[in-house]
């Protein structure tokens, strides 16, 4: 039997759970997650390699309406991982309807000419009969290739999943070496690592207004020393990171020092400084310099 390779775009609304699908199906973290809209930020490709075919899963920027500079170069790294893939998986929040971001999406899609998955996500959130109902919903919506619902959280009916996506994959041999993951750099993972942990502790603007980059990296016998910037946009948030005392930076400071040593199976010292550059998020040159905006800006 040939094999079979290529690239699958996941998209969908903030908080869908595009990061959670991809992890799971990956058995691997390589996206960051929370219950913030708008974790993501950049397009990861997260890689599954199996016996007779290698899957590359684009996991994208939640599309939304966007207030900020910031927003616009998000929605636009997710659209080019939609014309430049094999199959588009759309994923939706089932718990929700149809609403005027999925009307948006849809309009986008419509334009593609691409097989689309539609995937119904949460299902361990909704009765059966809820379920039925949405599925001849999403139906009506668009000429989807297929309709797979699951549970990203609990890995239901991913392995199902996984056969669909196949079916629209070219034939052709393997893209990425067998070994790899992610197609991201070790100092992005270690930042995203950090941004994950700010995002689980920190709550209403802060989430969205951080960045995180690194400063220095040097290695002392087994152990590492990072230093890294958080970048905010404003004095106040400062003060909210810092926090009393310094208690919030250095709660952030230990729960990412344990994963990335977790991660790299070595000592770690993490050393966090927390920096403001006004309003970098309508900054064009900021956005590209703190990695977010990775395509030419032609819009
Ligand atoms: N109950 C339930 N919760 C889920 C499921 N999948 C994801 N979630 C939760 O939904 C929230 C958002 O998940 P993410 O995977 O970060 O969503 P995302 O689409 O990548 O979000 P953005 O990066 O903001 O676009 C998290 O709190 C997840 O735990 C699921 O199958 N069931």
């Amino acid at each position: 039997m040939s094999y079979q390779s290529g690239f699958i775009a996941i998209i969908g609304r903030p908080n869908a759970g595009k990061s959670t699908l991809m992890n799971a199906m990956l058995q691997e973290k390589v996206s960051i997650m929370s219950d913030k809209p708008n974790t993501t930020r950049n397009n990861i490709a997260g890689i599954l390699t199996k016996a007779d075919c290698q899957y590359v899963f684009m996991d994208t920027p939640g599309i939304h309406k966007p207030q900020q500079q910031l927003g616009r170069v998000l929605n636009k790294n997710a659209y080019t991982a939609m014309e430049d893939c094999d199959c588009i998986g759309w994923i939706v929040d089932g718990t929700q309807s149809f609403g005027t971001g999925d009307q948006h999406i849809l309009k986008r899609i419509e334009t593609l000419h691409k097989p689309v998955v539609l995937i119904l996500n949460k299902i361990d959130c909704l009765p059966r009969e809820k379920m039925m109902k949405s599925l001849l919903k999403w139906q009506t919506v668009y000429d989807f290739a297929d309709i797979v619902p699951i549970s990203a959280l609990k890995t239901d009916n991913l392995e199902e999943l996984l056969n669909v996506f196949r079916k629209y994959l070219p034939e052709g041999g393997p893209l990425f070496p067998s070994e790899m993951t992610s197609d991201h750099s070790l100092t992005f993972q270690l930042c995203e690592i950090v941004r994950e942990k700010i995002l689980t502790r920190t709550q209403q603007e802060i989430p969205h207004s951080v960045a995180v980059v690194l400063d220095s990296y040097q290695e002392e016998d087994e152990k590492l020393y990072l230093q890294m910037s958080i970048i905010v946009d404003k004095d106040s948030q400062k003060g909210i990171l810092i926090g009393k005392q310094g208690a919030m930076i250095r709660a952030i400071r230990l729960d990412a020092q344990k994963e990335i040593k977790q991660k790299l199976q070595r000592p770690v010292q993490l050393e966090l400084y927390v920096r403001v550059v006004k309003n970098w998020r309508n900054k064009a040159d900021k956005i590209k310099e703190f990695g977010l905006d990775e395509l030419e800006d032609d819009d």
